[in-house]
């Protein structure tokens, strides 16, 4: 388990992070979100004891990073992928991390597998990796003492379409297997994918945190059926008020139970999403802010 409580982060007059708590549980993802500069990265690195804290403190499995006898058997990171030892090769740095960690060596194999990386790609130099091979060897260091938690700082970027699914179905397994996930991104569909829970940061301070489920039906479902008089009739029945939206009918529930409503009433549904006001609306606005003062010194 993570547990941050009341961060904060000053540089001098400016404030990066400002008074942030949340928790991650066992056999959950959390998604930590923020636009550019939101205080993503710092927080990440203050939780993994690389930059001291100005107030507050973190821990993982109750104790502060730094006081873990050897970090990498209970937390796994990967802060920077493109920061690896340029000279050695994969399997190198893999086996010197083995050999501090005091892991069995047969894992360096296993974790390469793991993250597919194999044969010759592990033999070369790190610096003729490309940036989704350097995330998929971050991984692998991350993974190589079996820790029980992982924090990933924007793992997906360099990975290709078919890299990011992989990486997914990892993470996800991982955290069904019992594990703490905790990623961050500044993309909010790419941990939507994957996350159980978020956490979203706009200007140093959390602006939303939750279950990713209720986070995003905050505002409310979309749904649009062949029949429209037939679904008002099928929700009415269900006890699920409607209103008319621009292209269907805009309902305070969940998918499930809007779906619910309409397969007991035999309706054929068309479309039956998130409605996108709450978490996507909040996000869209942060990540506007964000890039205002950019705008205003450009004029
Ligand atoms: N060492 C530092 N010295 C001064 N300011 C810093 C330092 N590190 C970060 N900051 C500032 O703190 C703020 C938060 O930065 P941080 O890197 O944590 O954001 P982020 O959410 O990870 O952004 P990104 O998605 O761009 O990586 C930014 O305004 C940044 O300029």
């Amino acid at each position: 388990m993570i547990s941050v409580e009341h961060l904060s982060k000053r540089y001098g007059r400016h404030t990066a992070v400002d008074d942030v708590s949340f928790r991650c549980e066992p056999g959950t993802v959390t998604g930590f979100l923020g636009p550019n500069g939101a205080g993503k990265s710092t927080t990440l690195r203050m939780i993994c004891g690389l930059t001291p804290p100005t107030a507050g403190r973190a821990t993982v499995g109750g104790r502060p990073y730094r006081q873990l006898p050897n970090p990498g058997r209970e937390i796994g990171v990967l802060l920077d992928a493109a920061a690896q030892h340029a000279g050695r090769s994969g399997r190198e740095a893999l086996t010197v991390a083995a050999y501090t960690m005091g892991v069995d060596r047969r894992e360096v194999a296993a974790k390469l597998d793991l993250v597919g990386l194999n044969g010759a790609a592990t033999r070369r130099r790190v610096r003729a990796y490309s940036l989704g091979m350097r995330q998929r060897l971050g991984l692998a260091l991350a993974l190589l003492g079996d820790p029980r938690v992982l924090i990933l700082d924007e793992p997906a970027n360099g990975l290709d379409p078919e890299g990011i699914f992989w990486m997914r179905g990892l993470l996800r397994d991982f955290a069904d297997r019992g594990g703490t996930v905790l990623l961050s991104s500044h993309l909010l569909r790419e941990v939507e994918a994957v996350a159980d829970r978020l956490v979203v940061i706009g200007g140093g301070r959390i602006v939303a945190q939750g279950d990713k489920t209720e986070l995003l039906a905050g505002g409310g479902t979309l749904v649009r059926a062949r029949d429209t008089a037939a679904l008002r009739r099928a929700l009415d029945a269900a006890g699920i008020a409607a209103t008319d939206g621009t292209d269907g009918l805009l309902v305070r529930a969940d998918g499930e139970a809007v779906g619910q409503a309409a397969a007991t009433a035999g309706v054929v549904l068309t479309e039956l999403r998130p409605a996108g006001g709450g978490l996507e609306q909040l996000f869209l606005t942060l990540t506007t802010t964000a890039a205002e003062p950019t705008e205003e010194a450009g004029k």
